[in-house]
């Protein structure tokens, strides 16, 4: 398989990198100093894309590549790829499920805990002297807080697995009620949020729940929820969220996801009641290696002609 051109248009994972290298024709768009005369040069030898959470492959890319077969995404979310486009051009489209969910899921309590102990604000509290002079303040606590969580699909069956340790009753939105699982499920996310105290989005990022989080919900969550985010930015109305959080309307938030990443509005770097990730949900050294590694068994199956391991399209 040497020979076949596999396209990586930013870099990702040192260790997917080596590892295609190994096996393939990798071609490393950000390297070229100028990306159009690039992509044109080898429009014929790319077969693969590699994309991920930040940059997929638009009608353009797709367009541009005449021998593109497959896109194979390091990461689970694909909505930074044309998947219509895709089905309607018979290129198949690859994610890499299930080897990251505990680390998503672990981020989110991670963020709860962020939030309601202010953890980042206490260590700057030791770390710049604070605590020489008095301890700190009190915080709340998060055993029993009712979680609601929107889009119980296998991260969000983790998140609530997690957060049952912590005693906390759970309730969720999706678009249809799972009549295997325990929770209270509520048919609008405004009805969760007015039954929670935690809302965590981590759901896939689709037209229908683009900024389903909306002013509504925000001030229906109230000046004592708090809001986490593990899923994509765009799920957020980002403006409303801000004023919302300046204004006292929300309790706080955990972000790992926004709308314009890397860029965050730089409003929420005084407040204490958020926690600001930058999108490194399943960013650990092990889950790096699982998802590189389904990227590649996703491309030697294709290019042996076997059984995609984890298809999208
Ligand atoms: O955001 C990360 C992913 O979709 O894997």
């Amino acid at each position: 398989m040497e020979s076949v051109g596999v396209l990586m248009p930013v870099p990702m994972s040192p260790y997917l990198e080596q590892e295609l290298e190994r096996r393939f024709n990798l071609l490393k768009l950000w390297t070229a100093p100028e990306k159009a005369e690039f992509l044109k040069a080898h429009s014929g030898a790319v077969r693969a894309v590699i994309g991920n959470a930040g940059n997929g492959a638009d009608v353009g890319l797709i367009e541009a590549l005449p021998e593109l077969e497959i896109i194979a995404s390091f990461s689970v979310g694909i909505d930074k790829v044309d998947l219509e486009k895709c089905r309607e051009k018979g290129i198949r489209v690859t994610n890499t499920p299930d080897v990251l969910t505990d680390d998503v899921a672990d981020l989110a309590i991670g963020l709860a805990l962020g939030v309601l102990r202010r953890l980042c604000e206490a260590d700057g509290y030791v770390r710049s002297g604070g605590w020489k002079n008095g301890d700190y303040k009190l915080t709340t606590k998060f055993t029993g807080k009712t979680v609601g969580i929107i889009g119980l699909g296998r991260i969000g069956k983790a998140v609530a697995k997690r957060v049952e340790a912590f005693s906390c009753p759970i309730a969720y939105y999706s678009r249809t009620e799972k009549p295997d699982l325990k929770y209270k499920y509520y048919p609008s996310v405004v009805e969760l949020a007015s039954n929670c105290d935690i809302l965590v989005v981590v759901c896939p990022l689709t037209q229908e729940t683009r900024h389903i989080i909306n002013r509504e919900v925000i001030d229906t969550l109230g000046p004592k929820g708090i809001l986490i985010n593990i899923g994509r930015g765009p799920h957020v109305d980002e403006s409303e969220l801000v004023s919302a959080l300046l204004e006292g309307r929300l309790g706080g938030a955990g972000l790992d996801v926004y709308e314009n990443e890397p860029d965050v509005p730089e409003q929420l770097f005084q407040l204490e009641n958020v926690v600001l990730l930058p999108h490194v949900g399943s960013d650990t050294v092990e889950t790096d290696t699982a998802m590189a590694d389904l990227v590649i068994g996703n491309l030697e199956a294709h290019f042996l002609n076997k059984p995609l391991l984890t298809p999208v399209v």
